[in-house]
């Protein structure tokens, strides 16, 4: 699979993916005939917006995401980040706007298709009493297995290989409920890598872990999206969304307030009208990507 992948969601278990395995087709079109293939145009959102009660919290979002690249989305706690993942993910129904993957508009996707489409990494660890580790990942390949189906061959390999993607071999016996949270994290990683999504949601896959995990998460990111998985990660830290990401997306109070790479988004400007910090914007002597360097205000 390549990143001009004509029909992302028809291509919905794309291998490439989630491991990068033999090619196989997954369909479960009965509900949602192939459209037109169309340009690759990957996730788009367009005029999104979601209240809880009276209050607005995605404001007539438009987002955009190519097709086998990684976005970032960025912004201050209570932005909106996690709400916008929801919306994208299903998991919440939009007030307004569409959200499309492709040439298709999520919403119409069933439940079960839409599961072999996108997979969410979300940020707080679950709770799977008596799972060892290599049962959570397995669990990622529900949506592609028929009733009483149990794992295939090709499902253990594909696990296997999600588990080793993630950092796990060693881990792969574990009680899950025994490890720590930076070790479960990856295991929802590895979860959701399993789902062979072809769209991989993240809400913070690096907060709980140390700095090696981090790099090598982001970049084993960027090396799927090069196979043409399309990554939207909500990130707290800048310098990692600088040094990753393909495009940024700046949620402030519920709307966008910058998008586009790095280097044009992340200003120092903008950083202290969303964040109210100040910051040096320089560029990295090896990669050219925008450095950010946090100024305290008694420097
Ligand atoms: N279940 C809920 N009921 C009421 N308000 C909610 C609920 N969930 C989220 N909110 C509010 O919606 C707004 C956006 O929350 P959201 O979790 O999407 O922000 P976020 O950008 O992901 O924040 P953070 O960086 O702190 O994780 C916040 O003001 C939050 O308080």
């Amino acid at each position: 699979m390549t990143r001009t992948t004509p029909d992302p969601i028809a291509l919905e278990s794309s291998r490439s993916a989630g491991v990068r395995g033999p090619e196989a087709t997954l369909r479960d079109d009965s509900a949602n005939p192939p459209g037109p293939a169309g340009p690759a145009s990957g996730l788009a959102g367009e005029r999104v917006r979601f209240t809880r009660g009276e209050r607005l919290i995605v404001d007539d979002v438009d987002i955009t995401v190519p097709v086998g690249s990684v976005g970032a989305l960025v912004g201050p706690n209570g932005a909106g980040k996690s709400t916008l993942l929801h919306l994208v993910a299903g998991l919440e129904r939009a007030d307004a706007g569409a959200v499309r993957f492709g040439d298709r508009d999520l919403s119409t996707l069933r439940r079960r298709h839409r599961a072999r489409v996108i997979a969410l990494a979300e940020q707080e660890v679950r709770d799977e009493p008596g799972l060892r580790v290599h049962e959570v990942v397995a669990l990622g390949r529900t949506p592609h297995l028929g009733a009483f189906q149990g794992l295939g061959e090709f499902d253990r390999a594909l696990v296997q290989r999600c588990i080793d993607d993630a950092g796990l071999a060693h881990l792969a016996d574990r009680e899950y409920g025994t490890l720590s949270g930076g070790e479960r994290q990856r295991v929802n990683l590895a979860r959701a890598l399993a789902q062979e999504p072809a769209l991989l949601l993240l809400d913070e896959p690096t907060n709980h872990l140390d700095i090696r995990a981090q790099l090598t998460t982001l970049s084993l990111l960027g090396e799927l999206a090069r196979g043409g998985l399309t990554v939207l990660a909500a990130l707290h830290d800048l310098g990692l969304a600088a040094a990753y990401a393909d495009h940024i997306v700046v949620l402030h109070g519920g709307r966008v307030v910058a998008a586009g790479p790095a280097a044009e988004t992340l200003t120092p400007e903008l950083i202290h009208d969303v964040w109210g910090v100040r910051a040096d914007v320089l560029e990295h002597p090896r990669t050219g990507r925008p450095l950010i360097a946090y100024v305290d205000d008694r420097d």
